[in-house]
């Protein structure tokens, strides 16, 4: 069975080994524990809800495998702070340059262009990489439950928490959530792309919605396009979004968040 998740996999594991044997895991450790401290990625989301607000986590990300070049005009730090002028809580910074064009630099000078919380957007399979998302100043990681163990996800976890990071464990299905209710983390995100088949529907978000408690915070991942989208999300309790396309497909990000949250 070859589909996109297990090449990318395939791909991260190579990028590890090659990133280990240039910086060895007890250097990129120390950095990450040199690091200026995390910023506070839920506390973030929280107060926005504090105030009656949507949570939105603002990605930046040129390129898709689905979509392809989403975005030519790419400048991370405009954009990050064009986000951060118009609301957003956090933001979402890919990583991944195989698959979708990222750069760790696009992380650092994001989150340097702006005071808000950012999420390294990649594909943990190594403990390695958490150390070193934190090295480049990252405030949460993602873990994907589709591919990894619980005892992964656990070991990452506790990693990413002992450094001060927020985990937002991702999920599509039943199955997936049982595991992702086992990790400590409040924040679960529900993708509504199947990361298999490229397939979006908001539904995958409101059918999982009943079997998570109310204490955790409920993310809703991908396909977020026009105000309808965000009201069914609203109705349904939900007041956490992970939003990408509808913003970088538009001349200002930032006003495209405005309009689409807080018209
Ligand atoms: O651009 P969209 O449809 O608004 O989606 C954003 C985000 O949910 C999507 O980029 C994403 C969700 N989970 C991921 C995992 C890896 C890479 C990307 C993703």
């Amino acid at each position: 069975m070859s589909d996109i998740l297990k090449k990318i996999w395939a791909t991260k594991h190579e990028e590890v080994a090659a990133a280990r044997a240039a910086i060895p895991l007890h250097a990129i450790r120390e950095a990450a524990e040199a690091s200026a401290p995390a910023r506070d990625f839920i506390g973030a989301l929280r107060a926005k809800h504090a105030s009656g607000l949507p949570g939105v986590i603002a990605e930046i990300k040129k390129a898709s495998p689905s979509k392809g070049v989403i975005r030519e005009q790419f400048d991370p730090p405009a954009i990050a702070a064009d986000y951060a002028a118009h609301g957003a809580a956090c933001l979402s910074v890919l990583t991944d340059r195989q698959y979708f064009q990222g750069e760790a630099d696009y992380l650092k000078a994001a989150r340097a262009a702006c005071d808000l919380p950012a999420l390294r957007k990649d594909f943990m399979v190594d403990e390695y990489q958490v150390f070193e998302a934190r090295s480049w100043g990252a405030d949460c990681i993602l873990l994907i439950a589709a591919e990894l163990s619980l005892p992964q996800m656990r070991d990452f976890e506790a990693i990413a928490q002992a450094l001060g990071m927020a985990v937002l464990v991702e999920v599509h299905n039943g199955a997936e959530l049982d595991l992702a209710l086992q990790l400590a983390t409040p924040l679960v995100g529900i993708n509504n792309r199947n990361l298999r088949t490229f397939d979006v529907t908001l539904q995958t978000t409101l059918d999982l919605l009943s079997a998570i408690p109310s204490e955790r915070i409920v993310v809703t991942e991908s396909g977020i396009l026009q105000p309808a989208d965000v009201a069914l999300m609203q109705q349904n309790s939900v007041h956490t979004f992970l939003v990408g396309e509808a913003f970088m497909r538009q001349p200002s990000p930032g006003k495209a968040l405005e309009s689409l949250f807080f018209r």
